[in-house]
């Protein structure tokens, strides 16, 4: 069976949940034609960690918030991420440390710097597909390797291939969604009474948000997504700059109640849309919605996206939209369509 070597980047919730599933379930791995060995850790806390034949994982899943690499052997208390990247004995570079969504750093040079090894790519991180999606498309093949990036719109819901493969034949003309965990977990926990700020507490205990929740709060993270799925299924070059975005910051507690004694809820939808000039427009606003809008159920970490298609009209795909389990999935899709590129040549 084929062994993958994996150089994780970034050591926080969502790369140490991919740790525990290639420790706990490897029968899962086994199941798709490979398994895969950790060869590589680099975290900004831990520091850097090179093992060529496979970190004890349980080893450092053990290790505490506040210790770090040094005194293992090939440790280092020092984040060595550049060196990680080009020299490590990795195969496939796990990208999933924090989102930018100003410049995408330092994530966009940790992709960089593995494509143009020829090393294949994974990641979570909006940043870098948002913001250098086609550059580093480009260098992907230049360097005939696979960069895979499922988890960057809808955590494990699949999205993107599931857009690109399964619509073949039907034209897409726009897409209209709740593409934010935390945002619409506080939404719900305000319905529930709870403030503003509480809410988010709850949210990062969960894993849901952002290292720095403003992104999800004040919407620059659905911009991110917005970008994405603007750039990824509808053709469009848009920088999330273009996308106008107003977040759910200034939505008061009154104004939730107010909703729902008035059979209403309030979302932050994102949307894209290509209009009769075939122009693409992009917007993230917060509004509310009647119970018959379909995106109005939608509750808690839960995400949705519906396509709007020319032969079936809306098609809504909803799903765990935050979570770190949950966007280890993402990742674990992202290496079996790796592995179908080695083996085949061509992205699935
Ligand atoms: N948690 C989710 O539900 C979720 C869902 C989808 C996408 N994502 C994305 O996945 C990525 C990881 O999310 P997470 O929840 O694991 O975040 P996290 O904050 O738990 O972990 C990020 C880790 O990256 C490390 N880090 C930051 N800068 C670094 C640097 N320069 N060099 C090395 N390490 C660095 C931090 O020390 C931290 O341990 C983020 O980009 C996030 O936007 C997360
Ligand atoms: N912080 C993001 C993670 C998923 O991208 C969210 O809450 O949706």
């Amino acid at each position: 069976m084929t062994t993958y070597n994996l150089a994780l980047i970034g050591f926080g919730g969502v790369n140490r949940a991919l740790a525990t599933l290639i420790r706990d379930e490897p029968h899962r791995f086994a199941a798709l034609g490979f398994e895969l060995r950790v060869v590589a850790i680099t975290d900004l806390a831990f520091g850097s960690l090179v093992q060529e034949e496979g970190i004890d994982l349980a080893t450092v899943l053990a290790m505490p918030r506040g210790a770090n690499f040094e005194g293992l052997r090939g440790g280092s208390s020092e984040p060595r991420n550049e060196e990680v990247i080009k020299n490590s004995p990795a195969d496939i570079v796990v990208e999933a440390t924090f989102t930018s969504p100003v410049d995408g750093e330092p994530a966009v040079s940790h992709v960089r710097w593995a494509l143009a090894a020829g090393k294949h790519v994974v990641t979570t991180n909006k940043g870098p597909v948002a913001l250098h999606g086609r550059e580093l498309n480009a260098l992907a093949k230049e360097n005939s390797a696979s960069f895979e990036y499922e988890g960057s719109v809808m955590s494990g819901t699949p999205v993107l291939r599931l857009a690109q493969k399964m619509f073949e034949g039907l034209q897409l003309k726009g897409v209209q969604g709740i593409l934010n965990g935390t945002s619409n977990y506080v939404l719900g926990r305000m319905e529930a009474g709870l403030r503003l700020g509480e809410a988010i507490a709850e949210a990062q205990e969960h894993g849901y948000a952002e290292a720095d929740p403003t992104a999800d709060i004040g919407g620059s993270d659905v911009r991110l997504k917005v970008a994405i799925l603007a750039n990824e299924l509808l053709g469009a070059s848009l920088h999330p700059d273009e996308v106008d975005t107003i977040g759910i910051q200034e939505i008061t507690s009154d104004q939730v109640a107010q909703a729902l004694a008035n059979g209403q809820r309030w979302k932050l939808i994102g949307e894209a849309t290509r209009g009769t000039d075939g122009k693409i427009t992009a917007s993230v606003r917060p509004a509310t919605l009647t119970a018959d809008h379909p995106l109005a159920g939608i509750s808690g970490a839960t995400n949705a996206v519906s396509f709007e298609t020319d032969l079936l009209g809306a098609v809504t795909v909803s799903g765990p939209g935050a979570g770190r389990t949950e966007t280890a999935y993402a990742l674990v899709s992202d290496i079996a369509a790796v592995d179908a590129f080695i083996n085949g040549g061509v992205h699935v």
